[in-house]
């Protein structure tokens, strides 16, 4: 046991573990370049502000991985819901993301942790198919 007065109880964050900011906005960097870069995917970024889609999605990755920064996970579902977007398209971008944290060295423990957030705001991102 110690009492030494610079001891501390303080967990790591994975966000610290992973390198903080930098190592976030690389990923989020490299993510939206993998996204423009798939001609499946690219179509549906015509137009909008990157340097702002890549802020909020730094914001929500940093709170995902338990860093400074608060994203309200409830913004995601009306910020995709005139997308439109379909299942295939929605595991294509989160492969993407798990991809770039491989590619990064992020521990897979962490990576399978944000892939579980991903799959939990699913259904905030797909559209429900129609009903005929
Ligand atoms: C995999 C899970 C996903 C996450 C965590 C995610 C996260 C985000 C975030 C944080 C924003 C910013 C929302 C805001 O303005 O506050 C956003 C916007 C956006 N996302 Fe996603 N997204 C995901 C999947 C997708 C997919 C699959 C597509 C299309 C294939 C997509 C396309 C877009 C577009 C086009 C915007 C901008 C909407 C606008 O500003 O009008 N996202 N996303």
């Amino acid at each position: 046991m110690s009492d030494s007065p610079g001891a501390t109880t303080t967990a790591t964050s994975a966000y610290d573990l992973i390198g903080g900011a930098p190592s976030v906005r690389e990923a989020v960097d490299r993510l939206y370049t993998y996204l423009l870069a798939d001609e499946q995917l690219a179509d549906y970024f015509d137009g909008i502000d990157l340097p702002r889609l890549k802020g909020h999605m730094v914001m929500l990755l940093t709170h995902v991985l338990g860093g400074p920064t608060a994203y309200p996970v409830e913004n995601l579902g009306p910020a995709h819901a005139r997308l439109n977007i379909s299942t295939a398209h929605y595991q294509r971008v989160a492969q993407y993301a798990a991809g770039v944290l491989f590619e990064l060295h992020v521990p897979m423990d962490i990576i399978l942790q944000v892939g579980q957030v991903l799959a939990s705001v699913q259904p905030l991102i797909v559209a429900e198919p129609a009903a005929v």
